[in-house]
This record gives structure tokens, C-alpha cells and sequence, in this order.
């Protein structure tokens, strides 16, 4: 047993990997599609599937853990991080490619003791990459040392994010000036793969040096910004706080100075915070 209060993380890559057949077979063949809280917020049944037998396998074995996974949430289930041993889980991260066969599809896997992440996994399943981290022990890309490129200079940075599935007024102008305005500091570059994971897992390699995203859920992110912190990155809030996986807010980057520079630059939209319902900020969209 590892020092991760009882959770053995060779087994959970099992698991993961066993499950990274069950989207591969699938990625090929054409997809019942639904939609969920807006008409970019795509599930499949593949997405429930996997999450389904994830949820039953990790239970199986650990039967007193608790569980935060998106489609039990989208089915209903309350989200909250307690402070017992918690399983966040991204069936697939990247729906919309998964549909599409754009080939940036994820599983993400967190856990969690007293709130705080002892372990994140993300697999990428059509690059067959296997991102791993635990607290206190680096983070690795199919077993190499991976590590965030330090990047102190913010115009010489390829930071990437994404266009989530909101689709209303004030996020997507919000989105977009955010673009124009790190575009004209000038950065090298903005990029999108279409999953945060992969994304957040960009610059724990040094191929990207910053990462932000307002939006997104926990479950996107929970794996992927311990292994940016493992890899010697940094997270953090947009506003500049404490990284906070609730608050729908996210920076990424090689560097303290890089991410500040960031949070100076980018404005947020708003968005109810994961474990919060209805919060009365006005949003639509994706909550
Ligand atoms: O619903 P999914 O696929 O698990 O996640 C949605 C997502 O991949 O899409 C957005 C980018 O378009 C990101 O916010 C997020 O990571
Ligand atoms: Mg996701
Ligand atoms: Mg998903």
C-alpha cells in the first residue's frame, strides 16, 4: 500500500488503462450524442459507461471513499468535497473531440484526503500518454520525470486555454478579449487542444508554459494541476488567490511571475462555483 491513505495508484492506472479501451473502440464509431447544459456540453453513452465501472471498480476496493464524478453530478448526484478520502473523476475529458474524433480525449482521475489532492492520472488515451503525479513525489509522463519549462518571460510563452460551452454574451466576450489581450503583450502563442486536462498537462512538460481556463469544473482540472505542481509549476486562482479546484478558475503556469502576469491581463466571467447551486451571479450557461 502507498502512503496515499490506503489508495494504491498502480491499480487505479490499471483500472484507467483498462478503461482507455472502452474509448478507443468507441472513438471510431459513430456516437449517440445528448446534451447537457448548453448545445457545446456533449455526453455520450460512452461517458456514463466509463465513469459507471471506474465508480464500481474504486468501490469495490475502497467501499468507504466517496465519489465526485461529472456524469453522476449531471445525473443529479450533489456535488461536495468533504474532507474524507474523495475520487474526482473525468470519464472523458474532451467529449466534444471524442464525438468529433478530434484526438484529445482524457480520463482524469484525482484523489483527495482532508480536501487536499494526494494523487491526479491523466491518460490520454489516443496519444497512449500517462500522466502521473503524487504529492511529494514529482510528476511523470509514462514513467519519465517530467518538468515545467520556468519560463520567467511572459512574451516569449505559448499559454494555452480553452472555449468552454458557454455560448452567452458576457463569456464570450470575456473569452475573446482575454485571447486579444495576452495575444497583444505579445505572447508566442495561444493554443487549445480541447480537453483541460491535456491542456494543464502541456505545461507540466514545458511544451506550453501557461495554461487558464474560467468554466471549467473540478473534475477537468483536479488530476492535471498536481501534476503541474509535481513538475514544479504553478496554480492559481485568475484573480490571483490560492488555486481553489471549487471555483471554476484556473492559471497554469511555468512560473510565479508568469501566472501574476496572467492574472494582471485576463478579466473572468462569471460562474457559479462547483459546490454551490444557484449562487445568484447571474450566469447561464454551464452551471
Ligand atoms: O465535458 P468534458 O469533455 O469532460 O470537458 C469539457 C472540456 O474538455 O471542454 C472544455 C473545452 O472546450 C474544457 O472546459 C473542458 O476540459
Ligand atoms: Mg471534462
Ligand atoms: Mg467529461
Amino acid at each position: 500500500m502507498s502512503r496515499t491513505s490506503g489508495a494504491h495508484t498502480p491499480d487505479t492506472h490499471l483500472c484507467v488503462l483498462l478503461q482507455s479501451e472502452v474509448v478507443l473502440s468507441a472513438f471510431q464509431q459513430h456516437k449517440e450524442v445528448k446534451l447537457k447544459s448548453s448545445p457545446a456540453d456533449l455526453v455520450t453513452e460512452t461517458d456514463q459507461r466509463v465513469e459507471k465501472i471506474l465508480i464500481s471498480a474504486i468501490r469495490n476496493r475502497y467501499p468507504q471513499h466517496r465519489f465526485i464524478g461529472e456524469e453522476s453530478v449531471a445525473a443529479g448526484e450533489h456535488l461536495e468535497l468533504t474532507d474524507s478520502p474523495t475520487w474526482i473523476i473525468d470519464p472523458i475529458d474532451g467529449t466534444v473531440n471524442f464525438v468529433h474524433r478530434f484526438p484529445f480525449v482524457a480520463i482524469s482521475i484525482a484523489f483527495t484526503v482532508n480536501r487536499q489532492t494526494q494523487f491526479g492520472i491523466v491518460y490520454s488515451c489516443v496519444e497512449d500518454k500517462l500522466f502521473y503525479a503524487q504529492r511529494g513525489g514529482g510528476a511523470f509522463l509514462n514513467g519519465e520525470p517530467l518538468h515545467a519549462s520556468g519560463q520567467q518571460d511572459i512574451s516569449r510563452c505559448v499559454v494555452v486555454t480553452e472555449i468552454g460551452a458557454e455560448r452567452d454574451d458576457v463569456a464570450l466576450s470575456t473569452m475573446t478579449s482575454n485571447i486579444r489581450r495576452l495575444l497583444q503583450l505579445p505572447v508566442h502563442g495561444v493554443r487549445a487542444l480541447g480537453t483541460a486536462a491535456v491542456d494543464m498537462c502541456q505545461v507540466a512538460t514545458g511544451g506550453a508554459d501557461a495554461y487558464y481556463h474560467i468554466g471549467m469544473h473540478c473534475w477537468d482540472i483536479a488530476a492535471s494541476a498536481i501534476i503541474v505542481q509535481e513538475a514544479g509549476g504553478v496554480v492559481m486562482d485568475t484573480d490571483g488567490s490560492e488555486f481553489d479546484m471549487m471555483s471554476r478558475r484556473v492559471i497554469a503556469a511555468s512560473s510565479a511571475a508568469v501566472a501574476d502576469r496572467i492574472a494582471q491581463v485576463i478579466q473572468a466571467f462569471p460562474c457559479c462555483r462547483d459546490d454551490e447551486d444557484n449562487c445568484g451571479c447571474g450566469a447561464t450557461g454551464v452551471n
